[in-house]
C-alpha cells in the first residue's frame, strides 16, 4: 500500500514529468538498451526510431501514475497493454529492469529537482503499477496455455499457403508444425510473429491481425508490404515476409491476443469500416458473422486507394451475393480506368459521414473500424458528430496507443 504522502507526491509530479515526458523515455531507452541489450529482441525498433515507443511508454506510465490510487479506472488501458505484453512475451522479471532504468532516466533529466523523496515515491508507485500489470499478464499467460490447442510464448508454425491478395497485401496461412490443435480466438484478435532475419541483428516481433474466422484449421494473416524509408523505417519484417518467406517455411507465433473484438452477445446491426490493410480484423469479423449469426444485419464498407490495392474484393462480393444479411460498399480514393469500366466501386473519394448517413439511415448500430490514422480520426469524429454513443464505437489502432491519442484528442485510446 502506498502512503498518502507518496500518492500526493506522485500526483503533484506527474505534470512535471509529463513536460519532460519524451526526454525521460528517450533517456530511458538509451539506458535500457545499453544495460540490457537483450531487450532489443522484444521492442519494435521501427517504433523506437520514430519515437513512438517513447511516447507510448511515457503516456502509459503517466496515465497509471495519475490514477495511482484508482488504477481500476484505467482498467481498459491496462488490459489492452497487458494483451500486447503477453503477445510479445514480456515477463515479470523484466519489470524491475524497466523500473530501475526509468528511475535513472528521471534522475538524469530532472537533475536537482529529483530529490530522494520524489525518487522514492516513484519507486514505490512504479512497483504498484508493475504489480498490476504482472498479475493481469499472469492470468493471460495461464489462459493462453490452458485453452484447448493453446500455448504460452512462441510456437513454430508452417507457412501452408501464401496468397497474393492485392498489389501490396499477401496472406500467409499458418498451421502448427507440431500438428497439434489450434487455439480458437475472438474475431478481431492478432498474433505476434517473431523473425530472425539473416544478416540483421536481433530478432524482430510484429503483430498482425488474424484475417479469417476462428473456425478454420489454420491462422491467416494478411500483410501489407510497407516501404520503409528514413522517416518511417518500418517495413523490414513485412518485406522479409513478402520476399523471403515461402510456403513450407517456419514462423514463430505467439497465441492470439487483443481486446478489439466483435461483441457476439447482442444482435444489433453491425457496421464494419476499414481503410487499406486495416481490413484484416474486420474481414475476420465479417466471415464470423455470416458463419455464426445469419440473422444479424452487417454493412461492410471498405476504403482503398483503388481496385489494385483492394484485398478480398471478390471474396466479399461473393459473400454478399450468398448472404442476404450482408451489404458491401467499396469506396475508392482514385479509381483506375478499369475500376470505372467494371464499375467495381460504389463511391469515389473517401468515406464521409454524410455519405454514411445516406446509406445507413439510422445510427442505432454497432460500429467497428480500423485503418490508417487519418481514416480512424475521420471515422471517430464523424460518428461522434452523428450522435453515435461511445459504447457503440469500437476501433483498433495498431501502433503504440499514444500516437492516436495525440492526433485524435477525442479518441479514447485502448
Ligand atoms: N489491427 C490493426 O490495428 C491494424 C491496423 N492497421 C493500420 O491500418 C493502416 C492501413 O494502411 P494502408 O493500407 O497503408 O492504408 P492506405 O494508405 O492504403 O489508405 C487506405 C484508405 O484509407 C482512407 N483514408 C485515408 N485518409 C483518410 C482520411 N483523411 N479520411 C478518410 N479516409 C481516409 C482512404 O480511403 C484510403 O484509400 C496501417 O497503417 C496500419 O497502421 C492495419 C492492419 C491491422
Amino acid at each position: 500500500m502506498l502512503t498518502q504522502k507518496t500518492i500526493d507526491i506522485i500526483k503533484s509530479t506527474v505534470p512535471v514529468l509529463e513536460v519532460h515526458g519524451e526526454k525521460i523515455t528517450t533517456r530511458f531507452y538509451q539506458l535500457l538498451f545499453q544495460n540490457n541489450p537483450e531487450l532489443l529482441n522484444v521492442f519494435n525498433h521501427a517504433n523506437q526510431k520514430q519515437g513512438r515507443q517513447q511516447t507510448a511508454l511515457a503516456n502509459a506510465v503517466y496515465a497509471a501514475a495519475a490514477h495511482i490510487d484508482h488504477l481500476e479506472e484505467i482498467i481498459e488501458d491496462v488490459k489492452l497493454i497487458a494483451h500486447k505484453h503477453r503477445s510479445l512475451g514480456i515477463k515479470p522479471e523484466q519489470y524491475p529492469i524497466v523500473g530501475k532504468n526509468l528511475l535513472a532516466a528521471i534522475k538524469d533529466v530532472l537533475g536537482d529537482a529529483a530529490t530522494d523523496e520524489v525518487l522514492n515515491a516513484w519507486k514505490d508507485a512504479y512497483q504498484v503499477i508493475a504489480n498490476a500489470f504482472i498479475s493481469f499478464e499472469k492470468g493471460l499467460y495461464q489462459q493462453a496455455q490452458e485453452v484447448e490447442g493453446g500455448w504460452s510464448d512462441f510456437r513454430k508454425f508452417v507457412v501452408d499457403k501464401k496468397v497474393k491478395e492485392s498489389e501490396v497485401i499477401t496472406s500467409f496461412y499458418l498451421k502448427p508444425q507440431d500438428g497439434g490443435a489450434l487455439a480458437s480466438f475472438l474475431p478481431g484478435q492478432y498474433i505476434s510473429v517473431k523473425v530472425q532475419i539473416t544478416g540483421v541483428e536481433n530478432s524482430h516481433i510484429r503483430q498482425y491481425s488474424l484475417s479469417d474466422a476462428p473456425s478454420k484449421d489454420y491462422y491467416r494473416i494478411s500483410v501489407k508490404q510497407e516501404s520503409g524509408n528514413d522517416i518511417k523505417p518500418d517495413g523490414m519484417v513485412s518485406t522479409y515476409l513478402h520476399q523471403q518467406i515461402k510456403e513450407g517455411d517456419i514462423l514463430e507465433i505467439s497465441a492470439p491476443a487483443g481486446v478489439f473484438t466483435l461483441d457476439e452477445h447482442n444482435d444489433r446491426p453491425v457496421v464494419l469500416l476499414s481503410g487499406g490493410v486495416g481490413l484484416t480484423p474486420l474481414t475476420s469479423m465479417v466471415n464470423t458473422l455470416v458463419e455464426k449469426y445469419p440473422k444479424r444485419p452487417v454493412t461492410y464498407i471498405h476504403a482503398a486507394i483503388n481496385g489494385n490495392f483492394h484485398a478480398f474484393a471478390q471474396h466479399m462480393t461473393e459473400l454478399a451475393s450468398k448472404n442476404k444479411q450482408l451489404k458491401n460498399y467499396f469506396v475508392y480514393e482514385r479509381p483506375t480506368d478499369n475500376d470505372r469500366r467494371f464499375q467495381s466501386f460504389d463511391k469515389e473519394g473517401f468515406i464521409t459521414i454524410d455519405w454514411l448517413q445516406s446509406i445507413l439511415k439510422s445510427n442505432q448500430m454497432d460500429f467497428y473500424f480500423c485503418g490508417p490514422t487519418p481514416f480512424m480520426k475521420a471515422m471517430y469524429n464523424g460518428l461522434k458528430q452523428w450522435g453515435v454513443e461511445k459504447e457503440h464505437i469500437h476501433f483498433e489502432f495498431f501502433g503504440p496507443a499514444g500516437e492516436l491519442e495525440e492526433q485524435a484528442e477525442a479518441v479514447q485510446v485502448r
